[in-house]
């Protein structure tokens, strides 16, 4: 995805708002304090509710591995909860040809432009609220910036709005006409959620943030704090101050009830400061609570080899001939000569942290030694332009495609012997385990999500320093395991059987959130409700 980590940009449209509605205002006087009721006790038997809030979801808009979690894990949780999702009505949406029905309206706070709450639902019956404010989301581009990969300029604006909207459907029960218990927030653009929640201070419900990667933070300077209608009083260090500036994340992770990330390595790491991108001490302090955890993603049962009509033809595990068929399928696509050799894979968001720079670097060894290297990727320019050279340097032994396309993603998945994922740092990581449920031994580094799905010489291969020289032996041992061949289909086979569903990593979420519901609201912060 790409993720704008915008650092301190003014919006464009920073007008003058008109008259803010009471329960979408930002309390502004000392006056204002009201405490925090208890949870309503729920009618035994009801679905417990809870507002997923998110930027992306793979039905409709997807950037990365945040649409994926956020199109299976509502989804997961049913029943015993009814989750709705909450995200912006861009452009990808509006145009999707799904009857959307207007359900609310909201004034203008501050620079945060009025707004409608559109509600669509899915063909399974998922429900998704949008935020219907077109001079904010219906544009060209991705959920985060343009075509060119360049963050929107007022995208804290735009997430800010989002946040709001979540906060008064929270706190006005009657708007919706839907009882919100739990709020679900993730990554730095719904960060604010927590913070607006706190703020409005009329309805207390438990919340979960979750980390999908902590190294995109929504970091804007401390001017932004008056448009988007921050209290002063939560610009300090326990609230939304990052480094004399405004932290999107930091709010979420300041005020939500509950934060979680996606690995337990990665929720280790990220309290220390090699991953904890200066927020280790927050972290940690929330880990010591009790309040930090790490619950590990699945997969979508949509994502098999044995169903995924993208494919030609359908395999299961054993059926090593079917493969193969799409395995010369992939090498057709990309152009690459006839070759007996292994076919190596990226499937990626080509930004730093996903190491394809070290990948550059090895591709004239794994071509010299009779391997093939087929990716699909889009991102950073610069990384964009190596990888192009590189196909042209190989001619007929590596293919290139910059762009993002799911059903290659997954032809390439299923066709390719090994994916290479030498990230520096990783949260969870889905394309592992989509490579693995396709029969794709991934090659990574031993961080984050990768060490936790990954077992090496099982079902991947992992190297444990983040060195060229670590990696090329690890490029080795792929290849004399393509050539032992028992061993070689024997990990295809544990790889394949891997049980990571969603209907297992779902658990750990609904013990969590029982936890959450069963507890009683904590007391207020001294920054609740004292706004200006
Ligand atoms: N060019 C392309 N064309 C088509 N599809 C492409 C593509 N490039 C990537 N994808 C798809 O995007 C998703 C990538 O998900 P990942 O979880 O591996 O990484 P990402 O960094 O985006 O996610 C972040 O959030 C997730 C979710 O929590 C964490 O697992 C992860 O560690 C964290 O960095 C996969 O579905 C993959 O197939």
């Amino acid at each position: 995805m790409v993720k704008a980590a915008v650092q301190g940009r003014r919006a464009q449209n920073d007008e003058p708002s008109e008259r803010p509605h009471p329960r979408d205002l930002v309390p502004r006087g000392p006056g204002t304090q009201t405490p925090l009721p208890r949870l309503r006790p729920v009618a035994p038997g009801r679905d417990r509710r809870v507002l997923f809030v998110t930027t992306e979801i793979a039905d409709f808009i997807k950037a990365g591995g945040l649409g994926d979690v956020s199109a299976a894990l509502p989804r997961a949780l049913k029943p015993g909860y009814d989750v709705r999702v909450l995200m912006p009505g861009y452009r990808q949406i509006l145009s999707a040809g799904k009857p959307i029905v207007r359900v609310a309206q909201l004034p203008a706070s501050h620079a945060l432009p009025a707004c409608d709450i559109g509600r669509l639902v899915c063909d399974d019956g998922l429900i998704i609220y949008l935020v219907l404010c077109p001079s904010l989301y219906d544009r060209d581009g991705n959920a985060y910036g343009d075509d060119f990969g360049v963050g929107w300029a007022d995208n804290d604006i735009r997430f800010a709005r989002l946040a709001l909207a979540a906060a008064a459907i929270v706190n006005d029960p009657s708007l919706l006409e839907w009882q919100v218990d739990l709020l679900h927030l993730n990554d730095w653009a719904t960060g604010l959620t927590a913070g607006y929640v706190r703020w409005l201070g009329r309805r207390y419900v438990p919340s979960v943030y979750t980390i999908h990667n902590l190294a995109y933070q929504g970091v804007f300077g401390a001017d932004r704090l008056e448009p988007l209608g921050i209290p002063p009083s939560a610009f300090h260090i326990d609230g939304v101050e990052y480094y004399g500036q405004l932290s999107f994340m930091k709010t979420g992770l300041s005020y939500a009830s509950h934060v979680t990330t996606v690995s337990n390595n990665y929720a280790r790491e990220i309290t220390t400061p090699e991953f904890g991108c200066g927020l280790e001490g927050l972290l940690a302090k929330r880990a010591l609570e009790g309040r930090l955890s790490g619950l590990l993603n699945g997969i979508d049962d949509r994502w098999d080899p044995r169903h995924d009509t993208h494919l030609a033809p359908n395999f299961g595990i054993n059926d090593w001939h079917g493969k193969r068929a799409n395995t010369q399928r992939v090498r057709r696509m990309f152009g690459l000569d006839p070759s007996g050799g292994p076919l190596f894979a990226v499937v990626s968001r080509l930004v730093s942290q996903k190491g394809l720079d070290l990948t550059c670097e090895i591709a004239d060894t794994l071509v010299a030694a009779g391997g093939q290297l087929v990716v699909i990727g889009r991102g950073e320019y610069a990384i964009e332009q190596s990888l192009v050279a590189l196909a042209g340097r190989h001619p007929g032994q590596i293919g290139v495609n910059i762009g993002f396309d799911e059903g290659e993603a997954r032809q390439i998945y299923a066709g390719s012997d090994f994916l290479l994922m030498p990230s520096r740092f990783e949260p969870c990581g889905l394309s592992q385990l989509y490579a693995q449920r396709f029969g794709s031994l991934p090659i990574a580094h031993r961080t984050g999500g990768l060490a936790d799905t990954i077992q090496d010489g099982i079902n991947g291969l992992l190297f444990d320093e983040m060195t060229l020289e670590a990696y090329r032996a690890t490029l080795r041992r792929a290849f004399d395991l393509f050539h032992a061949t028992d061993l070689f289909y024997a990990m295809r086979r544990a790889a394949m059987a891997g049980r990571l569903h969603w209907r297992q990593a779902v658990v750990p979420y609904r013990r969590l959130y029982a936890e959450l519901l069963a507890e009683t609201s904590p007391a207020s912060s001294s920054d609740h409700g004292s706004a200006r």
